[in-house]
């Protein structure tokens, strides 16, 4: 099938201290956020002049895709749109429908199923498209790719890297994702069975240990947010540190499987909060890159364009099923992402 082009939708971050309590408001609008966290969070995007990285590395890897996407004679021009902030998809969807653009595929920055990594994108697809109405262009968002050989070789290597940088091979692996509700996690998938999110995020771990040549690893969250009294998908990788320190761990090396780029979850919770719990406790660490800045990134988003176009057969290390591909909006199967009791 032709498209005209792609709309790299993403979640957006605030550019300036001005903009990260708006932006905080349009990310938790209805979400049942306590004002506490809020504040806390907003903290921590202050702490960095209140700039987000997470757009400069969107930029870099839309570079990185037309480019690759000019070296193999496909001129699909990129637009970039967001859920949370500036450019809002919206508004791209609107100038899109402008240009002429008829057809579109959709990357979205999330590797996952889930409610926040797969269905609240299907969901930013319909708003923007009844915003832009009768004009508006058909979209085809990609799949889910936690199992794409090229995002687990990109991973595998940043964690070979992150132990020779720490010199010390027998440091304990320690993978993290974003935390969720225990009950967004119920959320199934296309194969029918719930946990789907956790479950990718443990095959996603299995597969770049397996690469990475490391044989003991744990998969653990961060980034908890929700009131205390909700359940979250837990340890927290701090508390984890804890822990394995109490066993005896001299060093551990963690890669954040669950982000796609070095957003603030990771230099915050990551470099800032689990790197002192480690210097305090006397334990080697280091973190391992994201997949977002290796050539293979952009890469791989080629090939997931070109099982639409040319209808290449889709590259999987996992027997899980593909998911998360959808036309306007329409879920991949039913009830995909929807989590027991909405
Ligand atoms: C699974 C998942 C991903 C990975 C999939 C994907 O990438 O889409 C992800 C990514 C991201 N989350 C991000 C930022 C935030 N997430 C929040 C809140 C929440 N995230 C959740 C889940 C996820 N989040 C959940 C269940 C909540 C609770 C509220 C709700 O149910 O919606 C809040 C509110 C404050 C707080 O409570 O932390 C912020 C500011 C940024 C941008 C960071 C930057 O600026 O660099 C990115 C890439
Ligand atoms: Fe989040």
């Amino acid at each position: 099938m032709s498209f005209d082009a792609l709309l790299f939708l993403s979640f957006g971050g605030p550019e300036g201290p001005e903009e990260v309590r708006p932006f905080l408001e349009n990310v938790t609008r209805g979400r049942g956020v306590p004002p506490e966290r809020l504040d806390e969070v907003a903290e921590h995007y202050h702490h960095f002049g209140g700039v987000s990285p997470i757009n400069r590395l969107n930029r870099e890897i839309m570079a990185g895709l037309q480019e690759q996407l000019r070296a193999e004679g496909r001129d699909l021009p990129v637009y970039w749109g967001n859920r949370n902030w500036h450019p809002m998809i919206e508004d791209t969807v609107a100038r899109m429908a402008e240009d002429g653009v008829r057809r579109a595929l959709v990357f979205p920055t999330s590797a996952w199923g889930g409610y926040s990594g797969c269905k609240q994108y299907h969901e930013d697809i319909v708003r923007a498209r009844e915003a832009v109405g009768e004009q508006a262009p058909d979209l085809v968002k990609l799949r889910q790719f936690f199992d794409h050989p090229l995002f687990v070789s990109a991973n595998a290597d940043a964690v070979r890297r992150a132990y020779a940088d720490l010199g010390d091979t027998e440091a304990r692996l320690v993978f993290t994702a974003h935390s969720i509700p225990l009950r967004a996690d119920s959320a199934q998938g296309p194969d029918g069975r719930p946990e789907w999110y956790s479950r990718q995020i443990a095959e996603s771990a299995r597969l770049v240990a397996e690469e990475a040549g490391v044989e003991t690893y744990d998969v653990v969250w961060q980034s908890r947010s929700g009131p205390p009294h909700v359940p979250w998908l837990e340890p927290d990788v701090v508390d984890h540190i804890e822990e394995l320190h109490a066993k005896g761990v001299a060093s551990v090396v963690v890669s954040p499987i669950g982000f796609v780029s070095d957003h603030l979850e990771v230099v915050w919770d990551l470099d800032n909060e689990a790197a002192e719990k480690a210097a305090e406790l006397g334990m080697g660490f280091a973190r391992a890159g994201t997949a977002g800045d290796d050539p293979r990134f952009a890469k791989m988003i080629v090939e997931l364009i070109s099982e639409h176009v040319d209808e290449v057969r889709p590259r999987k290390l996992s027997l899980m099923p593909a998911a998360g591909c959808g036309r306007n909006g329409e879920a991949c199967s039913p009830g995909c992402c929807t989590s027991v009791n909405g």
